[in-house]
């Protein structure tokens, strides 16, 4: 009878997992980064993906990055190696007491001791790995999860930066093919993208390297390939209708899990656009309802909740449709996955069985076949599982590359050339706008105004004041010709009908569109005393949100105080005392000449009192027609025909 010995000589161990290691890591290095860049240049989303996000992985400090992702791979090849380190602990375990157990039989106390040393050895071995085990397990979570915290810093400041640069923001909803929910695609899918596994958000307990599909992927395929060669070496022959069939096991198992991938794949695939349709009649749901906490005053006083409340359905409904088809087709593909995992279990006990009572094979061979048998077919199938996370990941690639597209093209958009002066005055020279259907809002318009002139615009409802004020902004794509202005910051100010009130405290609302900060209390108080406001002085610290708090003829006055407090050169203000009395608005506009004298005040206006402030008028007369002159001139200039 044979005594009993190890599998490995664990003495040696140490040293040769190292070197495995270091090679294993070089290797999949080298190959992980060929697949990455066949990925990046020959597929749509891996080009996708590198457009959104490559420069965090090329730029100057890149090397930080990739040493990170050095010391990740080398957590995950330590896993691969720990696990195949383990299925030979469990079969010397085993097989140890296999020798034991039959040196008990054969009253041979030779072959018991030898059984029962090398048990108590591989439990020793046992307790070593597990250690190594669960530092490598902590480990590996805090580097993944710092990596990913990292990029997402990075890529959220990317991607807000880029929705904000040239005013894509706005100037987006004039592309050809508007994108919805830029709001979601910053915060939700930059969290898909970056923690790398699907569906689920970014929380430090959704696990390690294992979970993502990048690296999950990599230590799938470095399990399949180091337990290949175990499983090779365990296989035998195996006559089936008298056929011979060498390394059966090893065969069987291949060509039954790869055809199971592919008709995985083939069920799945749906669930790439059922995902995004998810995400994006989600989102849709999800800024309704917060529009209408927005409007919820206007809302109520209309007693619009009927209204409101079929309109929520309606956006719901999408929802519940898609999701509908999601879950048939995630439970036909779980069905797949379940049947094809369960009944693969018996085969590696199936096929070794007989070569263990033929005591070809001892039983710590035969449960290492079945764990090793196990490491692969969980290897190959991590591509089948992963495939609906697959499916959520591209989707967010997907949606995050439609708004970089977006940002871009609301960039490219025509616009007014802004020159900058050097004389403080205002020139508009062959300025056209139009609206998007074409049609002429303002035929071609010169104008100069001095500095210390102001300019009142006025014109039937519908005319093109507002979108003349948007042109002169920038903002308005369908408009040409030429506007020279003061161009230093805050040297030209736009003021909205309804001025934007920020989230905060009263001092960031009023400092608006300045830093918190910028201005001191003092000076503040001061301003909101002079714009009729010295209830509010005491307030300055309060966060609330203003934008409810503040009445529209408030939320004008702070205009007003911000106008003085940034002293611009030239200030436009569109309807900027339609709230207020006529008597508040004579005292604010006063204020203004008599602090800035050499502003350039615009001011569009219905309201007749407003003119008086004014020493110009641009009459706007509709069908693009227009007439430019000093006000209580008679002899206005009329446009040219
Ligand atoms: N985003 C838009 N898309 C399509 N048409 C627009 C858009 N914005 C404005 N318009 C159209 O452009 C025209 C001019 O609008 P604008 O708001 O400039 O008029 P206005 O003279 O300021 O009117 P009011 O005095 O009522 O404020 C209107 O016919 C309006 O419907």
């Amino acid at each position: 009878m044979e005594l009993f010995t190890p599998t490995l000589d664990w003495d040696s161990e140490v040293w040769k997992s190292l070197v495995w290691i270091a090679e294993a890591w070089a290797i999949a290095a080298v190959c992980t980064l060929a697949i990455l860049v066949l990925i990046g240049l020959f597929t749509t989303w891996g080009r996708q993906f590198w457009r959104i996000t490559g420069a965090y992985f090329s730029g100057p400090g890149s090397v930080k990055v990739w040493l990170w992702l050095g010391a990740v791979l080398l957590s995950v090849i330590t896993g691969v190696r720990l696990d195949v380190l383990f299925s030979y602990q469990g079969n010397d375990m085993l097989s140890s007491l296999q020798v034991a157990v039959q040196g008990i039989a054969v009253h041979d106390p030779q072959v018991k001791g030898s059984g029962e040393r090398g048990f108590w050895t591989s439990l020793w071995i046992f307790c070593v790995l597990a250690a190594i085990h669960i530092v490598r397990l902590l480990l590996d979570l805090f580097l993944l999860q710092r990596f990913v915290l990292a990029w997402r810093v990075w890529l959220t400041d990317r991607l807000t930066g880029d929705w904000l640069d040239g005013r894509a923001y706005y100037r987006s909803r004039f592309i050809d093919d508007p994108i919805d929910n830029p709001d979601q695609r910053i915060q939700s899918d930059i969290d898909l993208v970056t923690a790398g596994y699907g569906s689920l958000p970014n929380l430090p307990s959704n696990g390690g390297t294992s979970s993502t599909l990048l690296f999950g992927g990599i230590s799938a395929v470095a399990s399949i390939v180091s337990f290949t060669a175990i499983l090779w070496h365990l296989s035998g022959t195996l006559s089936l209708f008298g056929v011979e069939l060498p390394k059966a096991m090893f065969w069987i198992g291949l060509v039954y899990v790869l055809i199971a991938s592919v008709i995985a794949f083939w069920i799945g695939r749906p669930i790439i656009w059922l995902a995004f349709r998810n995400e994006k009649f989600n989102a849709a749901f999800r800024y309704a309802l917060v529009r209408l906490r927005d409007a919820a005053e206007a809302v109520a006083f209309y007693r619009g909740e009927i209204a409101e409340r079929s309109g929520l359905r309606r956006l719901f409904a999408p929802i519940v449709a898609n999701y509908k088809r999601y879950l048939n087709r995630t439970i036909g593909f779980n069905a797949w996955n379940y049947a094809i995992s369960q009944s693969i279990v018996p085969l590696p006990y199936l096929l070794q069985a007989p070569r263990l009572f033929a005591a070809e094979i001892r039983l710590g061979d035969l449960t290492q076949s079945a764990s090793v048998f196990n490491e692969i077919q969980g290897g190959l199938s991590f591509f089948r599982n992963a495939y609906d996370a697959f499916a959520g990941y591209r989707a967010a690639i997907i949606r995050l590359h439609g708004l970089v597209v977006a940002n871009e093209e609301a960039r490219a958009l025509p616009e007014v050339t802004t020159l900058p002066c050097v004389d403080g005055t205002v020139q508009l020279s062959a300025v056209e706008v139009r609206a998007p259907d074409g049609r002429q809002l303002i035929r071609p318009l010169d104008m100069r105004l001095d500095v210390g002139d102001t300019l009142v615009v006025t014109g039937p409802s519908g005319t093109g004041k507002t979108t003349l004020l948007r042109s002169l902004a920038e903002l308005w794509p369908f408009s040409t010709g030429t506007l020279t202005r003061p161009c230093g910051p805050n040297e030209t100010m736009f003021l909205s009908q309804l001025p934007y009130v920020p989230l905060g405290d009263l001092r960031a609302v009023v400092t608006y569109p300045g830093q918190e900060g910028d201005v001191d209390d003092e000076s503040l108080r001061d301003i909101l005393r002079k714009v009729m406001l010295p209830h509010l002085v005491d307030r300055l610290d309060e966060v609330q949100d203003w934008a409810k708090v503040l009445s529209p003829g408030e939320q004008q006055r702070i205009a007003f105080a911000r106008i003085l407090l940034t002293k611009p050169k030239v200030a436009f203000l569109d309807e900027s005392t339609s709230a207020l009395d006529e008597h508040l608005e004579f005292i604010l506009y006063r204020l203004v000449r008599s602090e800035l004298p050499d502003t350039i005040v615009v001011s569009v206006s219905h309201r007749s009192t407003v003119k008086q402030h004014h020493t110009h008028e641009l009459e706007l007369l509709g069908r693009g027609e227009w007439r430019f002159g000093p006000l209580g001139d008679d002899e206005q200039e009329p446009a040219p025909a």
